[in-house]
Formats: C-alpha cells, sequence, structure tokens
C-alpha cells in the first residue's frame, strides 16, 4: 500500500479521457425500484488516476446507497485505495466527480467532508498524541463543543477497549490498537458516511467483532459503511453490497447476493479476477 500522492496532479497528463467506454462496468441495479431515484451516499464518476505510466484508476463509476454497508475488494494493486482517497478528498482525480449525499468532494469539500468518517490506510496520524489526546484533537477540529467532545471520547475509548491505553502515546500503539484509534477519530463527529480502508487489518477477531457490532449498529441507524478488504468471507457476512475492483476497472457491482450469483464471494471473486497459481519454480525451497 502507498500513501496518497497529493503532489501529482492532472497537468503531466495526456488531454484524453480515461477508457471508460472501452471497457464497459459489469453494474447490477436490481436492488433499486425501476423509475426511483434512490440517494446515493457516494456517487463516483469515471473517477481515473495516473501515476507516471501507471494507470492506477481507470474510469471508475460506482453508486452507494445510503443506508449500504458496502465493500470494496480486489487484489493488491486493483487500485482501492487510490479511489478512495480520491472519493474522499485526499487526493485528487485526473478525471471524474465524487458527490456524496449530493455534495461534491472537490467543488464543496468543506461541506463534503463534515457529511464524512474516514479511516485512511497508510496516512500517518499525529502519533506523539496521545490516543485520547488525537480523538479528542479530531473532535475539536470538526469544531465540536469541548464537553460534547469529552464525553464522545469517553464513550469511543470505553467501546474500543482503549481505556487502559488512553494515556499512552498513538506511536507506541500496536497496529491494530492504532486502527482503532483512528476509527475512533473519524467516528467522533457522528458522519453519515464512513470510508474505511481495511479496518480489519492488525485487529485481532475480538476487537473485529466488536467493531463490526459498532458499524452495524450505525447501518440500522441509518449511516453508511464502506470498507475495503481482502477477507471475502468477512465482506460476504458483514457487507449489503460489494464492487469487485481489477486494474483500476469495476468488474462486477451490486448486492452482495448479486454479485456472488449463487456462488462464494471469494469463488466470484476468483472468476472475475482470474489468475490462478503458478505451480513452477521455487523447487529450491522443496529441497531440504
Ligand atoms: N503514490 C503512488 N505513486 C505511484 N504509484 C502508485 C501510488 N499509489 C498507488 N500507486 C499504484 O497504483 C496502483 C493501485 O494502488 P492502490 O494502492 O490503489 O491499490 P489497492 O487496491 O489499494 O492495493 P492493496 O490491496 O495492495 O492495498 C498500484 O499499481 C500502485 O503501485
Amino acid at each position: 500500500m502507498r500513501e496518497p500522492d497529493h503532489e501529482n496532479s492532472s497537468q503531466s497528463l495526456p488531454a484524453q479521457e480515461p477508457s471508460v467506454t472501452a471497457h464497459p462496468q459489469e453494474v447490477f441495479g436490481a436492488t433499486q425500484t425501476p423509475g426511483v431515484q434512490q440517494p446515493s451516499a457516494l456517487s463516483i464518476r469515471g473517477l481515473a488516476k495516473r501515476f507516471g505510466d501507471k494507470i492506477a484508476v481507470d474510469g471508475v463509476s460506482l453508486e452507494v446507497p445510503a443506508g449500504s454497508f458496502y465493500g470494496m475488494v480486489g487484489p493488491n494493486g486493483a487500485g482501492k485505495t487510490t479511489t478512495l482517497s480520491m472519493a474522499t478528498g485526499l487526493l485528487r482525480p485526473d478525471f471524474g466527480t465524487a458527490l456524496v449525499h449530493g455534495v461534491d468532494v472537490w467543488a464543496r469539500p468543506l461541506e463534503a467532508k463534515k457529511l464524512m468518517g474516514v479511516l485512511p490506510d497508510g496516512v500517518r496520524l499525529f502519533d506523539r498524541l496521545t490516543g485520547e489526546q488525537l480523538v479528542t484533537y479530531a473532535g475539536l477540529l470538526r469544531g465540536m463543543d469541548r464537553d460534547v467532545v469529552k464525553s464522545r471520547v469517553g464513550e469511543l475509548l470505553a467501546a474500543f477497549d482503549l481505556q487502559a491505553d488512553a494515556g499512552s502515546l498513538v506511536v507506541d500503539y500496536s497496529a491494530g490498537m492504532t486502527k482503532k484509534i483512528a476509527l475512533s477519530s473519524a467516528l467522533i463527529h457522528a458522519p453519515r458516511l464512513l470510508v474505511l480502508d481495511e479496518p480489519f487489518e492488525s485487529v485481532d477477531p475480538v476487537s473485529a467483532a466488536n467493531i463490526r457490532g459498532i458499524l452495524d449498529g450505525y447501518v440500522a441507524s441509518g449511516g453508511t459503511v464502506i470498507v475495503s478488504s481482502h477477507v471475502m468471507d468477512l465482506v460476504q457476512r458483514m457487507c449489503s453490497h460489494v464492487a469487485v475492483v481489477a486494474g483500476g476497472r469495476v468488474l462486477a457491482a451490486g448486492s452482495v447476493d448479486e454479485v456472488r450469483a449463487g456462488s462464494t464471494l471469494e469463488e466470484r471473486f476468483v472468476q472475475l479476477v482470474g489468475g490462478g497459481h503458478r505451480t513452477e519454480g521455487l523447487e529450491w525451497l522443496r529441497t531440504f
């Protein structure tokens, strides 16, 4: 995983549109009533990003229904982080738009960011603060009332089982604890949309179940969650919707049942993404 390159801009790109139409995407829409416009929590249209010669994202379009638990899956280097970074205002797209509850992330960033809580992957935290200070800082940065912040910080630290380490520096946290404190910072302002890049990576099973419980409750009360993950089983069990991304494009998107089409999500993922196992080579590894 790489950190988003904030310096990269469209200036260095050839003046051409991404190859969206050249690579039609299989987007299912059966969950929507025909003729009825469903509100999207996140609407991504034709997002594209190139790093030098590398096309990381090649015209990704997605509609994330409000109130959905939306998984984004794909092999390493598929373009998940780059897409989510562009959709949340962390990385400027070369082409395309992202709307959060109808607000353009790049045209009206302050408004859009109020609606979102983001757990980015690979972006550094202010880790010389204690866990408690970091979450407090996130709340104050959002312009929240100091007393409200104080009480929410206490509740979040308790919910994520971080009370005992509230006074320790984040730099000394384990990887899983760091995820949990970053997630607390993303939740403090009660956003309508949560975008979480690999939230369960490095998190122990008990904490993962705990986080899932918190997220399920959030979705049940009308919030929308987008998670990227490599764990197909988890996505199949946890998410209502899923997008399969590979090579910077969406291969399939829709409700989990529509996308898996009678198979497991993992089987469908392997079918869509292809690949297969390389069996030749590495003989030296079997010679002892
Ligand atoms: N800042 C960058 N500079 C150059 N190339 C980049 C940069 N960020 C991403 N890439 C490239 O873009 C492609 C997509 O990367 P991205 O991190 O979005 O994939 P991903 O789907 O999140 O992967 P993973 O599942 O391994 O985390 C990769 O080929 C990666 O090497």
